[in-house]
């Protein structure tokens, strides 16, 4: 199969290791890097510390059309661009598969291209590092779990090829629950971890229960708004045991924070904020811990 990846950043790479056996992957460039007929060598870390060296193809925008299913593993707030950029060469035919955290890229990509295309969105809890574009490190075991944002097909061989070639990748029938529940760890844990400047596992400590309840509680009305029913209990224990699970981890915001880099706060509490603008039902903790990211963000 031809894949064309967009994104040769962290999960890009771990998908390029994990497909590049099976299928013809290539990469796109970021629009205005005249990389195609360009490779790339690059060492993947894998999870014992083994390394290989692993070589990027890139090709031109307008070879989008020649691919057989194109996955975008970009940060939310690149999807967009990336989509638009694309939009031109993208057949309907062609599956566009959606890799990424937080909530609000799909509405931007319907948006974009109509409501033609096959839509797929795959989840990961598998970590990732990119230390510099010719060094990527695997750097959590977890799982893929694939599914439909619109009119993408179990069935169809661009599905078949990710659950087949995917180390442990499951097809769920009913992905938006997953992805609240994402959604709901992603909205404690990074915001708090940053503004904070804790690793995961300090959330434990008591002084933050009050503010992770109140958390999942307003993103328990809003998926509740969306038909999504999170059952509180069950929502909290799943936090705590993310929480000291990745106890070590620095989160990927709080990362994002200390390195000056853009965070996808608006993807994770930012999209709550949004939800309970359109409901009337306020979400006035999910609101405070956007305003804290930005103020960090603009330092
Ligand atoms: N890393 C992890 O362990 C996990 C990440 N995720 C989620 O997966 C998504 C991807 O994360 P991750 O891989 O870590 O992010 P990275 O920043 O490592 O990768 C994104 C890559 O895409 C590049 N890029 C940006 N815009 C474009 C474009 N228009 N065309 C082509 N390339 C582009 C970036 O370049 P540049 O940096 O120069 O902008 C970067 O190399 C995020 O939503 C993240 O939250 C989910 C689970 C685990
Ligand atoms: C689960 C968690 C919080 C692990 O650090 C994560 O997804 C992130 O950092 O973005």
């Amino acid at each position: 199969m031809n894949i064309v990846m967009i994104g040769a950043g962290a999960m890009g790479s771990l998908l390029h290791q994990q497909l590049d056996a099976y299928h013809q992957v290539h990469f796109l460039p970021k629009p205005g890097q005249q990389e195609f007929g360009f490779t790339e060598t690059y060492q993947f870390t894998h999870l014992n510390g083994n390394t290989e060296q692993l070589v990027r193809r890139y090709i031109k925008v307008e070879q989008i059309g020649q691919a057989d299913m194109v996955i975008c593993a970009l940060k939310a707030y690149q999807v967009k661009g990336a989509v638009e950029y694309i939009a031109p060469f993208l057949s309907p035919d062609c599956p566009l598969v959606l890799q990424h955290n937080g909530m609000g890229v799909f509405q931007q990509v319907r948006q974009a291209l109509g409501d033609n295309y096959k839509l797929g969105l795959l989840l990961s809890t598998q970590g990732a590092r990119r230390v510099e574009d010719e060094q990527v490190l695997h750097t959590g075991k977890g799982n893929w779990q694939l599914g439909s944002y619109q009119a993408f097909d179990v069935r169809d061989n661009p599905a078949a090829a990710l659950l087949n070639h995917l180390q442990d990748c499951s097809w769920y029938p009913s992905i938006r629950e997953i992805q609240w529940t994402k959604l709901a760890v992603n909205c404690v844990i990074n915001p708090l971890t940053a503004i904070y400047d804790v690793l995961n596992g300090e959330l434990n400590n008591d002084r933050f229960t009050d503010i992770i309840d109140a958390l999942i509680n307003e993103v328990v009305v809003q998926a509740k708004v969306e038909k999504i029913n999170l059952e509180p209990e069950r929502l909290r224990n799943t936090i705590y045991q993310v929480i000291r699970q990745t106890a070590g981890n620095s989160s990927s915001m709080r990362e994002d924070i200390l390195a000056h880099r853009q965070s996808e706060i608006e993807f994770i509490n930012g999209y709550i904020v949004n939800c309970a603008q359109h409901s009337g039902r306020a979400a006035p903790q999910n609101q405070w811990c956007v305003t804290q990211i930005n103020q960090l963000q603009k330092k």
